[in-house]
């Protein structure tokens, strides 16, 4: 608990930004939730890990991702968070496209095919970049256990996570951060 309380002073301090914005979905909102300064902070990323693990602690998976950007720093600090204490956890990076050369992969890291993941991203709004993700990773063979954000801004992605049968968890939501308007 002291550690969700320590994130959210943190998320509070760097992360959000008043002002009209225009979001990845498209639409306009009148704050932004900067998360990367979160989840990118030596200070904060270790909390980012110990609060997501907690937050899916009763969940059977032994791998963690989502879509990069976002994603990517958070199923680190799991990964790190759970080797701290002698555990296991492997990532995984869903590119936005799949890479043109090389190995030509849309998911880097660990081979989720057969396995029980996580997805997870720094925040959701519209719940689409999850949503993105889970399919790829369903098209690689693995199991979507859940799908679980740090922040939730309590807008449609819960709604839209849960309508494709998945359990959708979050650890913070914006109005815990002061923000109630959209
Ligand atoms: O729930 P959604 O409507 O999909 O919005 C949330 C997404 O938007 C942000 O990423 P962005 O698309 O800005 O890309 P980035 O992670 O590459 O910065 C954020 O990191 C989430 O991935
Ligand atoms: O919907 C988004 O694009 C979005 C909202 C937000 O608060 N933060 C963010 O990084 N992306």
């Amino acid at each position: 608990m002291a550690d969700r309380d320590a994130l959210i002073e943190h998320i509070k301090q760097l992360a959000v930004v008043h002002g009209r914005v225009t979001l990845s979905s498209g639409r306009e909102a009148d704050y932004y939730i900067d998360m990367r300064r979160v989840t990118l902070d030596g200070a904060a990323s270790p909390l980012v890990g110990s609060v997501m693990r907690d937050l899916t602690a009763d969940l059977d998976f032994d791998a963690v991702g989502g879509l990069t950007l976002g994603a990517d720093p958070v199923a680190t600090a799991m990964l790190h968070s759970a080797a701290s204490e002698g555990k296991r956890l492997d990532a995984f990076v869903v590119r936005k496209v799949e890479k043109a050369h090389g190995m030509q992969r849309r998911i880097e890291g660990t081979d989720i095919a057969g396995r029980r993941v996580l997805v997870v991203e720094d925040t959701s709004t519209t719940g689409g970049s999850a949503l993105t993700a889970v399919e790829a990773v369903r098209a690689a063979g693995a199991v979507v256990v859940a799908v679980a954000v740090v922040v939730d801004r309590r807008t449609e992605a819960a709604a839209a996570i849960e309508a494709q049968g998945l359990e959708y968890r979050y650890a913070v939501s914006a109005d815990e951060l002061g923000l109630d308007e959209y």
